[in-house]
């Protein structure tokens, strides 16, 4: 469903994330790790369309479901955006408007993607809010982004983006921020949605323990290049490089459904 193809992003002209390539198939679920700045924000970002100013995609191809990424013009990439392809941040709810009530936000975020009555709207919400397990969803439609906490924010960001059962959701350190019980909630909430409609995840993660509950392939980054690849398994029991030797060392428990 998705190919990356040999792409090359650089900064102010520098290349930076160098010849990266990633075939992923429906329902699968890679995690990119690696130490901070070793390119996997960068990876994730250009599938989007969404690098900053300074950075520009300079070769290579990204392929969704058969068609080049980089071609699509921007109207078209908006509308892929937060219906097809879903991104959420380590800060999601950053992303909310902090002058205006969640509910408003939300209803017109649904309906920009879908033709739906206001009330229809506004029962999706609650009903996407419900499943992330907030209590009280319609207190949270009546809320500003201020008056909740920055868990519950994060779990509003999360349930915007899965709110069209994306085919692939790109997840850039969603649970960093949240305390470990809520990082549980979320990782349950997002195997639910690859089990009940087949969406595959990339998962940007420094939490080996995350990576290796939830997916079905490790990336390892470092320097802006892929270092090693393999399955879970592989990667975990058997790492073949010295650089996944000492990320692994450096998390104290990583098995166990506990740690995440
Ligand atoms: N806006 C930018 N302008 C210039 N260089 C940038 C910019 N964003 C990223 N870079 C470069 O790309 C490198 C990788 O950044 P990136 O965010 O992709 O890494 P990362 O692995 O996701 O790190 P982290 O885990 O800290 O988010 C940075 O160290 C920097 O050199």
């Amino acid at each position: 469903m998705l190919d990356i193809q040999n792409i090359t992003v650089a900064y102010h002209g520098q290349p930076f994330l160098q010849d990266f390539s990633l075939h992923m198939k429906r329902g699968e679920i890679i995690s990119l790790v690696g130490e901070s700045g070793s390119g996997k924000t960068t990876a994730i970002r250009s599938i989007l369309g969404l690098l900053p100013q300074e950075g520009e995609l300079v070769s290579g191809d990204i392929l969704f479901e058969g068609k080049s990424l980089p071609e699509y013009s921007e109207k078209e990439m908006q509308k892929l955006r937060g219906s097809r392809i879903s991104m959420i941040f380590q800060d999601s709810g950053a992303m909310l408007n902090p002058i205006r009530k969640i509910g408003s936000q939300y209803i017109e975020y649904i309906q920009k993607h879908e033709k739906l009555s206001h009330k229809a709207a506004e029962e999706k919400a609650v009903a996407m809010l419900e499943a992330m397990r907030l209590s009280e969803p319609e207190r949270i439609m009546k809320s500003y982004g201020f008056q909740l906490s920055g868990g519950m924010r994060q779990r509003v960001g999360i349930a915007m983006a899965m709110t069209f059962e994306p085919e692939l959701l790109l997840a850039d350190e969603p649970t960093a921020a949240l305390d470990v019980t809520t990082q549980a909630q979320i990782v349950r909430q997002m195997m639910e949605l690859r089990k009940n409609h087949g969406t595959s995840i990339i998962l940007v993660t420094h939490n080996l323990g995350v990576a290796a509950y939830m997916s079905d392939r490790i990336v390892v980054m470092q320097n802006g290049s892929i270092v090693e690849e393999g399955d879970r398994k592989t990667i975990l029991e058997q790492p073949g490089c010295a650089y996944t030797r000492k990320l692994l060392a450096a998390v104290p428990n990583m098995y166990g459904e506990g740690y995440v």
